[in-house]
């Protein structure tokens, strides 16, 4: 053999989503360049802790630390991350190297045919802040419940009947072959969590190789909308776990984002949108700050501490 051919390694998580997610990136090189792609399944802290909401556990890095760190030792290339878990804030030494063509970015209910028809007072299961007050928010009378686990085990347990009804990504759900699970709620009703839907991949910020080769798989327009509404968390001192909505959208080079902060209980709410450029981001930080001056008390509070 003359040559060997590059290889590069590509950490994930071991759940069933991260590593379908892992496999359309290593199709997506493996389609762009002559190399080989090694998948590297990492267990991550949130893997692990299962019987808590992670909220509550107020951990930090759930889902990057042990994948963060592989990156870094260079035990791997590059990690495959859904943005919506990724921290705001990141390692320096740690770039966002590509995104996948975001998938449906809204949310789907899981148990009844729309949240209106759920039956008064009843139990939904989901660990997510921000869905938990957008459904109090239309649905004072509704109960979340903690929910954990992986796509396939919160199904299992929302079909012992344990809660009425549940609310997944449609992306997660579609990447896993659910085509027909659910009904897809309008983000009108419900906006997604910032980064839903958006697969991303991370390398060291100091390796070129590694930032060509993914570069070519990357789609910009997800790239920018994602990197939007990361500026509009960061402007808020947000994480995935603060009750906070946000989705930007391109039309003929102008973007939109939208976005909506609510009190854990969905009782007092704010909500605005922008535009801007996607090369200039600084109007989602003008919009973060609009949102913050026009929020209720009990909103305000959980933001920019
Ligand atoms: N927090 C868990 C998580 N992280 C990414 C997805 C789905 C895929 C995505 O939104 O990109 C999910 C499950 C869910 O919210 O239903």
């Amino acid at each position: 053999m003359a040559h060997t051919m590059k290889m590069l390694r590509l950490g994930t998580r071991g759940s069933p989503l991260a590593l379908t997610q892992a496999g359309l990136v290593r199709d997506a090189l493996l389609a762009a360049h002559a190399i080989e792609v090694e998948i590297v399944p990492i267990r991550t802290t949130g893997d692990r802790v299962q019987d808590r909401a992670l909220a509550e556990i107020g951990g930090k890095a759930l889902w990057t630390k042990e994948l963060d760190r592989a990156l870094l030792a260079g035990e791997i290339d590059a990690a495959v991350h859904s943005m919506k878990d990724v921290e705001t804030i990141r390692p320096p030494a740690i770039a966002i190297a590509a995104t996948l063509p975001r998938a449906d970015v809204r949310d789907r209910l899981i148990g009844a045919p729309a949240i209106e028809a759920l039956p008064h007072g009843a139990a939904i299961g989901t660990s997510s802040p921000r869905r938990a007050a957008q459904l109090r928010r239309l649905r004072p009378d509704l109960v979340p419940v903690v929910f954990r686990g992986n796509v396939d085990t919160r199904l299992a347990k929302l079909a012992t009947g344990e809660v009425a009804a549940t609310l997944l990504a449609a992306a997660g759900l579609e990447r896993l072959g659910r085509h027909d699970t659910g009904v897809p709620i309008p983000p009108e009703v419900m906006l997604p969590a910032p980064a839903q839907g958006a697969v991303g991949i991370e390398a060291r910020a100091d390796d070129a190789e590694t930032a060509t080769l993914l570069a070519a798989i990357d789609h910009p327009p997800t790239h920018a909308c994602v990197l939007a509404e990361r500026a509009l968390l960061a402007a808020l001192k947000a994480d995935c776990h603060s009750p906070v909505a946000a989705l930007a959208t391109l039309a003929n080079g102008v973007m939109t984002l939208a976005a909506e902060l609510l009190s854990e209980d969905g009782a007092a709410h704010v909500s605005g949108e922008a535009q801007g450029q996607p090369g200039d981001l600084s109007f989602a930080g003008d919009l973060a700050a609009d949102l913050l001056r026009r929020a209720p008390d009990a909103v305000r509070k959980l933001f920019a501490a």
